[in-house]
C-alpha cells in the first residue's frame, strides 16, 4: 500500500536513541558500556516492528488505539489486541451452514444502495477505475495516490474461479454515483501447516465527503456475508493501518531507476553527504542482462508451477496456485501488440524465465507488476511509474549453500530491475517478505517509511515475523503471500 511510497524519512529520532542509550549505559556491566547509538537505533527499529506485530502501541505507530475503541473490530472473528499467541492455529468462528447464512443485504443508510459491479461492462469497470483514482490510498502527507489502472483492475480481480458477488460497491441512489468498493477474490493459501480457500480483500474505498460515517465496516459486513454464502470464512487482506490484529507486518523499500525524476517530484531526497550526479551514478544499472532469461510463455505454466510450489514450501504463508491460476497471475497480465520502449499496449505484469540449456526445465523465475501513483498536483510529472516486485522462484538450494544462494538471489533480481529499467519504470519497489531481505540492501534498494501490514480474517496463529526482524537468521520463515 502506498503509505509505503516515500524514501526514508520518518527514522527513530535521535533524542530518542540518546534516551535509551543513556538508560542502557546507567546499567553499568559490560555489555552496556560497550552499546552503541548505531546499535540502540537497530534494535528500537526492530522493536518498532516487533511491538506492531504483537498489537502493542510501536514507538511513533500510527492508529493503534486499545481493542475497546475498536467498534467495529472489537465484534469481528479477528485475534483481539494484546491477545497473546494461540495454542493452535484454527478458526475463531466455526463455518455454518449456507441456509444459516443472512440472506439479504445489510441495510445502508437511507440514501445509499449496493450494487454489485461487473468488471467486464467497461462502464463499470471506468467508475471503479474512477473512485479509486481520486479516493483510494495516499501517502502521509498527500503527495501521492494509487492509481491502479483499468486493465490492472480486470487483472486483478478477475482470477480464475471469482465470484462477480464479492465486487461490491455502494451507490448513492439518487444519482447512482458510485461512492464506496470493497472487492474480494478467492484464494488457496497455507498458514504454517493448515492449507484453506480465503478469500483475498482488497480496494476498500469510500468516497472523501463521505468518510468517517462508518461505511466501510458496512462494506466489510456485506462482503463477508457474501463469502459466507459461497461457503468460505476465512480472508486475508494487507493494510497500512494498524487495526486487530496484524499477523505480520513487512516494510516498503524502494530501488530508484529514474533519480532525477524521482528527486523532481520529492520521492526521493539527495542527502547532505552526496550530490544528484552521484546519485544517478551510483544508480545506473547496466544494460545487459546477466542471466540468459527470457519472457515466460505459455509452455512454460507447468514449469513454473513446479518450480513455485516447491520454492514457496520454505515459507509460513504462502497462497497455493493450480496451473490456471498460474497462467492467469503470470501470463494474463502481458499486454497486446508489440514491445515498445520495454511494455506492451496494457501491459500490467512482467514475468522472466530461465531455463537448463540441457533439459530445458525452468530453474528460475521473477514476475513485477506495474502500479502507478498519481503525483498530487504535479504537471511536470503527472504520474510515478513504479514496478512492484511480485512472486519469484529459484531451484538455488539454501540448504545446499547459503551464500551461493544468497549471490544467486541477487543476480536474478539485478536482472528484474534492469528489465523494469529498460520498459522506463521509474522506481522498483519490494517489501521485506519471502527472502527479499538477502538481497534489498546490495542492490541498493533504500529503506521506505511505509509498512504493510497482514491480517487473517477468522484465523488464529501466532505472528510471523516480518524478515527486517528476524533478519537472515531465519530467514524463508516468514510471508511469502505478495498482495496487489
Ligand atoms: C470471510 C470473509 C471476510 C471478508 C472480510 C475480511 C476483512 C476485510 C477488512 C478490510 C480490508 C481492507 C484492505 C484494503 O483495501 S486496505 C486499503 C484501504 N483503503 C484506503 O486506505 C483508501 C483511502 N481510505 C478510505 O477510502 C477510507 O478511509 C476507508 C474506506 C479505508 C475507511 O473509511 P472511513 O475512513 O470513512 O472509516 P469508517 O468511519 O467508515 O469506518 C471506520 C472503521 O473502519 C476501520 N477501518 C478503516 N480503514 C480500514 C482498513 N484499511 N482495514 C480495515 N479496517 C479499516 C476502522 O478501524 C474503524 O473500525 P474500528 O476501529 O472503529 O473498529
Amino acid at each position: 500500500m502506498l503509505s509505503a511510497l516515500k524514501g526514508s524519512k520518518e527514522e527513530i529520532p535521535d533524542e530518542l536513541v540518546s534516551q535509551v542509550l543513556g538508560e542502557v549505559r546507567a546499567r553499568g556491566d559490560e555489555e552496556a558500556q560497550n552499546a552503541n547509538a548505531a546499535e540502540i537505533r537497530q534494535a528500537l527499529e526492530t522493536m518498532k516492528i516487533m511491538d506492531v506485530v504483537r498489537g502493542k502501541a510501536g514507538l511513533g505507530g500510527h492508529n493503534l488505539k486499545d481493542m475497546g475503541e475498536h467498534k467495529f473490530w472489537s465484534t469481528q472473528p479477528v485475534p483481539q489486541l494484546g491477545e497473546g499467541p494461540p495454542i493452535d492455529d484454527g478458526y475463531i468462528e466455526p463455518p455454518v451452514p449456507r441456509d444459516q447464512v443472512q440472506q439479504e443485504g445489510y441495510t445502508l443508510p437511507k440514501d445509499f444502495e449496493w450494487s454489485t459491479i461487473d468488471i467486464n461492462d467497461p462502464n463499470q469497470l471506468k467508475e471503479v477505475y474512477d473512485l479509486l483514482s481520486l479516493h483510494y490510498v495516499e501517502d502521509h502527507d498527500a503527495s501521492f495516490r494509487f492509481q491502479y489502472t483499468a486493465d490492472f483492475l480486470r487483472w486483478a480481480l478477475a482470477p480464475p474461479g471469482y465470484f462477480k458477488e464479492w465486487h461490491v460497491g455502494v451507490r448513492v441512489k439518487s444519482n447512482k454515483k458510485l461512492v464506496g468498493f470493497i472487492a474480494g477474490v478467492p484464494l488457496t493459501i497455507r498458514v504454517r501447516k493448515n492449507v484453506f480457500v480465503s478469500c483475498e480483500i482488497n480496494y476498500l474505498c469510500v468516497h472523501k465527503k463521505l468518510r468517517s460515517k462508518r461505511l466501510a465496516p458496512m462494506l466489510i459486513k456485506e462482503v463477508t456475508r457474501r463469502v459466507h454464502l459461497e461457503g468460505i470464512f476465512q480472508a486475508i487482506y494487507t493494510a497500512g493501518t494498524v487495526v486487530p490484529t496484524p499477523v505480520s507486518v513487512c516494510r516498503y523499500n524502494h530501488r530508484p531507476l529514474n533519480t532525477s525524476k524521482l528527486v523532481s517530484i520529492r520521492f526521493s531526497f539527495v542527502p547532505r553527504t552526496t550530490t544528484l550526479a552521484r546519485m544517478i551514478r551510483t544508480n545506473k544499472l547496466p544494460d545487459a542482462l546477466t542471466l540468459p532469461i527470457r519472457e515466460m510463455e505459455e509452455r512454460d505454466v507447468e514449469g513454473v508451477a513446479n518450480l513455485f510450489a516447491q520454492y514457496m514450501t520454505r515459507f509460513d504463508m504462502i497462497p497455493h496456485f493450480n496451473l490456471d491460476e498460474v497462467k492467469h497471475q503470470f501470463l494474463s497480465g502481458r499486454g497486446t501488440g508489440d514491445v515498445v520502449h520495454g511494455r506492451r499496449e496494457g501491459q500490467v505484469t512482467w514475468t522472466y524465465v530461465a531455463e537448463d540449456p540441457e533439459t530445458h526445465k525452468i530453474t528460475d523465475f521473477f514476475s513485477f507488476y506495474s502500479l502507478p501513483s498519481t503525483v498530487i498536483g504535479n504537471t511536470e510529472y503527472p504520474v510515478l511509474e513504479a514496478a512492484y516486485l511480485y512472486y519469484y522462484a529459484s531451484s538455488a538450494s539454501w540448504e545446499k549453500s547459503k551464500e551461493e544462494y544468497k549471490q544467486h538471489l541477487k543476480v536474478l533480481m539485478g536482472d528484474a530491475l534492469i528489465v523494469a529499467d529498460k520498459a522506463r519504470f521509474d522506481v522498483f519497489n519490494a517489501l521485506t517478505l519471502m527472502d527479499n531481505v538477502e538481497f534489498l540492501s546490495d542492490l541498493k534498494f533504500g529503506k521506505g517509511d511505509g509498512y504493510l501490514n497482514f491480517y487473517l480474517y477468522n484465523w488464529r496463529t501466532a505472528a510471523l515475523a516480518g524478515m527486517e526482524a528476524i533478519g537472515d537468521r531465519e530467514a524463508g520463515r516468514g510471508v511469502g503471500v505478495v498482495m496487489l
